[in-house]
């Protein structure tokens, strides 16, 4: 199967709103810290640069008080109030200086000055409360008291009181200049980031706009797929509605990219998008996952009956033929469809049981939809279970083997030659048919191994069948082993180590096989021709071969499919088939063989119709080779 469960993951991935929310908070977050930090450290810068400050202007206070003490001794000596006075009014010079004081001996005033008027000065000096070589620096204001002393007696005391507020005021000067410092840095750089991050959002957005569209069609690809599913189906949960999820799978894109060229296909996928656009509703969204597989998610707002409708009209969607490269073009496509949460639980569970419905639709003969049924899981676990035993198998090589059915000349009914038929019973799995063995050995990538031990050991066998007539052996190839490079190298390998005359071999290919493979399998064809081996389209009438395409390939038999023949002679419409199909052969020079042939009337028949071989029940059935060889042994007899 192309698409396994666990590649459509569990878990939704963070949206994008969620994604930019979450940029955009750790962008603030960036912003606001380096915010916080510049502004510590303003503040710490103004902490020091206070306490420095306070702790020089302290100094310089007590050298200006103690020059004043000193000057003003001899004033206080000779009680000169009005030099006093006037000395002490000089200090109106110091900004800072709200009043200064001096007091006789006895602690009564003597001289005062005041910047302005200073109501509250102490009018003694034991309501200064210091004393002597004091001081008391508060938050408001400092205050200094320093004796006044000549000739080692104390006479008095200066007493000078000191505003702070110039100091707040340079403080404040300085820490609001830092801080619009500060905030000019912050806004540059905020602005800077904004800037950036804007750049770096639209860059995210294109990015995500790149990662979950389909280059080629212009719609969601997996990743948004995944998505939206994931969402969907959370909503579906958190409201208690249904999803409905339509796998498409186009049913020979790959013959359309072969034919024409990837452009071509290209164009086509184009086109289909386009269609299938024009019919589901706006609601609905519709992805590319990939090569030719189309994914709908729908919320299912209508009944089982409206529901196959609507699969039904994307289905004939594809009827009408596709123009590419100037070409008719027709494609049809297989459906899936699975419900949540009637079929599945989760999103693993309904991807997967979608992609089981598509296949069976293609198994059921494709160009249709078809919905899941748990009872396809059973399939889908015995498929599972014949990879792993047949795995096991072709190491051992005990349980496969090949069975021969006998081939008659139609007009001697003489045996010339048998078809290899494959036949496995495996001890759990019972009977595994050849047809079921060889599809899941395409889908896992076994039937290079498989196809090769069919190959060597009907050559193998068919080496020991000696008689009179030379017998031919006929091997079917799938798709798949035609379009092996090594295919051509390794059948001859076989045939030399096998010692098989390359004559003695015919490859069967289907109608199908050979459409598949055109342009590789042509070249093939042609050495395998030219090497000798002869080359045969089985199953004839049952596909879709252009006859113009036919006439250019090197093949020597056409074998009529057992379904036109199962009906004759009785059936008018099977006796027109027949007759047309030996008539064409003939006219291109091909033998024809009739295959299922189960009654001697219908043996008959087509040996009037001329056919050149018969095959089928009514002569011999496929046998183990030991049979086989025993019957030839006494034909030849
Ligand atoms: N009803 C009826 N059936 C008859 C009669 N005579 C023969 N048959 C059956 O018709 C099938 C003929 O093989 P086929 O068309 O190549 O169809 C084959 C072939 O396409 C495929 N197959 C078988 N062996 C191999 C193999 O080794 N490799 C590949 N690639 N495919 C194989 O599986 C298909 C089915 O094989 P079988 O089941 O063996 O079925 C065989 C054979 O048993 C008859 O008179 N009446």
């Amino acid at each position: 199967m192309k698409t396994r469960p666990s590649e459509a993951g569990t878990a939704a991935p963070a949206s994008p709103a969620t994604h930019r929310l979450l940029s955009s908070r750790l962008v603030v977050t960036g912003i606001l810290a380096a915010g916080m930090a510049l502004l510590t450290v303003v503040l710490a810068l103004t902490g020091v640069d206070y306490w420095s400050t306070r702790a020089s202007m302290l100094q310089d206070s007590r050298v200006e008080a103690a020059i004043v003490a000193d000057n003003i001794s001899a004033a206080v000596v000779f009680r000169d109030t009005s030099t006093a006075n006037e000395m002490l009014g000089a200090l109106r010079s110091s900004s800072m200086v709200i009043s200064a004081t001096v007091y006789d001996k006895d602690g009564v005033l003597f001289a005062h000055y005041a910047r302005d008027r200073d109501p509250d000065f102490p009018t003694t000096l034991r309501a200064t409360g210091l004393d002597g070589a004091a001081e008391r620096a508060g938050w408001h204001m400092l205050e200094i008291a320093r004796p006044i002393e000549a000739s080692g007696t104390t006479w008095g005391t200066l007493y000078i009181r000191k505003s702070m507020a110039a100091l707040y005021m340079r403080l404040g000067i300085r820490f609001g200049t830092a801080l619009l410092i500060a905030i000019c840095v912050m806004a540059m750089a905020t602005a800077m980031v904004l800037r950036s991050r804007a750049a770096v959002r639209d860059a995210e957005n294109r990015l995500h706009e790149l990662a979950h569209t389909d280059a080629v069609t212009g719609m969601g690809n997996r990743h948004a797929f995944n998505e939206k599913l994931a969402a969907e189906l959370q909503g579906a949960r958190g409201a208690g509605y249904r999803v409905a999820l339509v796998y498409i799978d186009l049913d020979n894109f790959k013959t359309v990219n072969d034919t024409f060229g990837h452009a071509a296909g290209d164009g086509l996928l184009r086109q289909v998008a386009k269609r299938l656009q024009s019919v589901v509703r706006s609601t609905d969204t519709i992805s590319r996952l990939g090569g030719d597989e189309f994914a709908l998610i729908l919320r299912l707002d209508m009944d089982d009956a409206a529901l196959e409708k609507y699969a039904q009209r994307i289905v004939s969607v594809f009827q009408a033929a596709y123009t590419e490269v100037g070409q008719q073009v027709n494609v049809t496509c297989s459906a899936g469809i699975a419900t949540f949460p009637d079929d599945a639980m989760d999103m693993d569970a309904l991807v997967s049981n979608a992609d089981t419905a598509m296949y069976r639709a293609k198994e059921m003969g494709k160009n249709r939809c078809v919905r899941f049924d748990a009872s396809m899981n059973l399939a889908v676990v015995r498929r599972q279970a014949i990879e792993q035993a047949l795995r096991a198998e072709l190491e051992q090589g005990t349980g496969l083997a090949l069975h021969y059915q006998p081939v008659f000349a139609a007009n001697d009914q003489s045996m010339v030659g048998a078809e290899a038929l494959l036949r496995w019973t495996h001890a759990e799995l019972g009977s595994v048919s050849p047809l079921e063995a060889v599809s899941v050995a395409e889908d896992c990538g076994l039937i290079a191994p498989l196809g090769y031990w069919v190959m060597r050991t009907a050559c193998r066998d068919a080496a020991q069948w000696k008689g009179g007539k030379s017998l031919r052996v006929a091997v079917n190839i799938s798709a798949r082993q035609l379009g092996d490079p090594q295919f051509l190298e390794r059948v001859m390998d076989i045939l030399r180590e096998e010692g098989l005359p390359a004559h003695l071999l015919e490859i069967e290919l289907t109608e199908t096989v050979l459409m598949e493979n055109m342009e590789a399998g042509a070249h093939t064809l042609h050495r395998l021709s030219q090497l000798g081996i002869h080359l045969a389209i089985d199953d004839f009438g049952t596909g879709y071969s252009s006859l113009a395409y036919l006439r250019q390939l090197p093949m020597r038999r056409l074998k009529i499919d057992r379904s036109f023949v199962k009906d004759l002679p009785g059936q008018e419409h099977s006796r027109a088939i027949v007759t047309a199909i030996v008539a064409l052969a003939h006219s291109l020079g091909l033998q024809v063989t009739a295959e299922g042939v189960e009654t001697q009337e219908q043996a008959d028949y087509l040996v009037r119709q001329g056919c050149d071989v018969l095959q089928g029940y009514v002569f011999a059935r496929p046998m183990p080779a030991p049979q086989f060889l025993a019957l030839q042994a006494s034909a030849s007899a």
